[in-house]
């Protein structure tokens, strides 16, 4: 599992060390200098001779960046430092020149010739400008004209610079994700100490690429901020049926889905919960499903935790009220129920956390904006964190929003952060298969849901590290149907609980 702490945590780490004198930021260049070394190995088979272009801010992270630069340049590479501020920090600048690094300044406007030269030019460049200490608005001032030319430069297909982001790509929203400007985009990102939030929470996870951690020996007290399990953490959290358990151990999922317009979307979460590895799945509904599924019961009994919503049309007051009933009995019989889709606008005031919600954006401002907040689509992407928080909040349930990377937001600080699918997951249906392995899960791990309300939330991030695994093993690297990522998720789940996976 990656864990991430806020920037006041990170800060209050290095306290302690920066007053008896431990030299955090050698130690950061140090590791930032050792990783853009490898990256340029592997990129070009030498080191030596290559040209690194260096994004320097007025604070500590153009420092680490200034002394990595340093390093780099006794190493052989040639080194410009764009610097952005009157003052760099003074050490780190000095220890550049002595190095043989070149220094350019950067005016506010148009860049000068030699400017763009050395962004032309590069082999590499590090982005200093931003770290821990932005605050938000995005990257202001001289940094903020360097941000589009280094991204035409990237979309040089194959010809670009690598770009690597010192602790952060510069001017994320730290602690929320949230990329109020226009921000680097990185191939890798070097961070120091501990992971931030900003590392996994969507828009800013976007910039990040592959992500590095150096070590420089802080100790993390206090809770974490925002998860992401990787998949070893699948062996812990899967439900795994034991040698003596028969179906009804293993957990039925009811599943109240689909309607005239939408049939579809029955046959696909029934999929997901089948494929998932449940004991039994009872259908409510008149779509085809026990034709498409012939181990599907259909009609009503016993169930261990419900999925409702999925293709559920607003008129269909069958369905609607069966539905109801399900978000009912979370609350008096204690089952989790997934609410999915059409099923959204049927919670009462105030749900238990076993009451999962799986809205996509748009699905998410209009919950939002049926309780009382002005919220729409853009403002939940801009935003996925703070608003899936929001919902969580305002009903009690544990939030699952959907989108390129998953975040949930579940009671006291349990949250997560999942982005394990390719682009081409997003096709119509996916969200249906997504709902019905989430309901597996919950079915099967129901005893425990109902001591631990914060299992919900590992759970619905397990489901949709699953889902989005399951997306790439159905089609490495192309086109997806919802069907065929049901199809991938048995297989998906053999290989991580095998230790097969990645
Ligand atoms: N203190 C240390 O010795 C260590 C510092 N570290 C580095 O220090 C960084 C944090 O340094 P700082 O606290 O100096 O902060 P930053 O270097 O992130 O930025 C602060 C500077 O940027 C300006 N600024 C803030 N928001 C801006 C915006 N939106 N547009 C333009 N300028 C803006 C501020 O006025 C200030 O001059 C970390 O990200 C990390 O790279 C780490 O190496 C760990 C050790
Ligand atoms: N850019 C993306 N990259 C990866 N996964 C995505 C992306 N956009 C959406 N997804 C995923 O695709 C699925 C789409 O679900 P949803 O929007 O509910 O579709 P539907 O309602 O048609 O089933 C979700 O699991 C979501 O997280
Ligand atoms: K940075």
């Amino acid at each position: 599992m990656l864990l991430t702490w806020d920037a006041a945590a990170v800060r209050a780490a290095e306290e302690p060390l920066l007053r008896d004198g431990a030299p955090l930021m050698a130690r950061a260049a140090t590791g930032l200098a050792h990783h853009v070394a490898r990256l340029l190995r592997g990129a070009r088979g030498a080191v030596r001779g290559a040209h690194a272009v260096l994004l320097v801010g007025g604070g500590n992270n153009g420092g680490d960046t200034l002394h990595a630069g340093a390093l780099l340049a006794r190493r052989g590479v040639r080194v410009t430092a764009l610097t952005t501020v009157a003052h760099p920090h003074a050490e780190g600048l000095a220890a550049l020149r002595t190095a043989g690094g070149r220094v350019l300044p950067v005016p506010d406007g148009d860049l000068p010739a030699p400017v763009r030269d050395a962004l032309d030019g590069a082999d590499v460049v590090l982005d200093g400008l931003l770290g821990l200490g932005a605050r938000r608005g995005g990257v202001r001032g001289p940094g903020a004209g360097l941000v589009a030319p280094l991204a035409d430069l990237r979309g040089r297909a194959g010809a670009g610079p690598l770009v690597v982001a010192v602790d952060l790509p510069s001017g994320v929203g730290v602690d929320d994700g949230t990329c109020a400007g226009p921000v680097p985009v990185a191939d890798v990102t070097v961070t120091f100490g501990a992971p931030q939030p900003a590392h996994v929470l969507p828009p800013a996870a976007g910039a990040v690429g592959d992500l590095v951690v150096v070590d420089i020996g802080l100790d993390l007290a206090g809770p974490p901020a925002v998860a992401r399990l990787e998949a070893a953490d699948v062996v812990d959290l899967w439900p795994v049926p034991s040698a003596s358990g028969h179906k009804y151990v293993r957990g039925v999922v009811g599943v109240v889905a689909g309607s005239a317009a939408y049939p579809g979307a029955a046959v696909l979460a029934t999929s997901g919960a089948l494929r998932a590895g449940v004991g039994m799945v009872r259908y409510l509904g008149d779509a085809p499903v026990v034709a498409a599924h012939p181990e599907v019961v259909a009609g009503p009994g016993r169930v261990q935790a419900w999925v409702v919503g999925p293709g559920v049309g607003p008129d269909d007051d069958v369905q609607r009220s069966r539905a109801r009933d399900a978000v009912a009995r979370a609350g008096s019989h204690g089952e989790p129920v997934v609410v999915d889709a059409g099923a959204l606008d049927l919670l009462p005031p105030h749900v238990p956390p076993h009451v999962v919600l799986t809205p996509h954006a748009g699905e998410l401002a209009t919950l939002l904006t049926a309780r009382g907040a002005a919220v729409s689509r853009a403002d939940v992407e801009a935003s996925p964190w703070e608003h899936a928080r929001r919902a969580h909040e305002a009903t009690g349930a544990t939030v699952l929003l959907k989108g390129p990377v998953t975040v949930v937001v579940g009671p006291h600080g349990a949250a997560y952060a999942q982005a394990d699918g390719p682009p081409w997951l997003a096709t119509a249906g996916a969200g249906d298969v997504l709902a019905g392995v989430l309901g597996a899960v919950l079915a099967g791990r129901a005893a425990d849901v109902a001591a631990d309300p914060t299992l919900p939330a590992a759970l619905a991030a397990l489901a949709a590290l699953v889902h989005g695994r399951a997306a790439h093993a159905a089609n490495p690297g192309g086109p997806v149907t919802a069907s065929a990522v049901a199809d991938a998720v048995p297989a998906t789940v053999a290989a991580l609980l095998g230790g097969t996976a990645r």
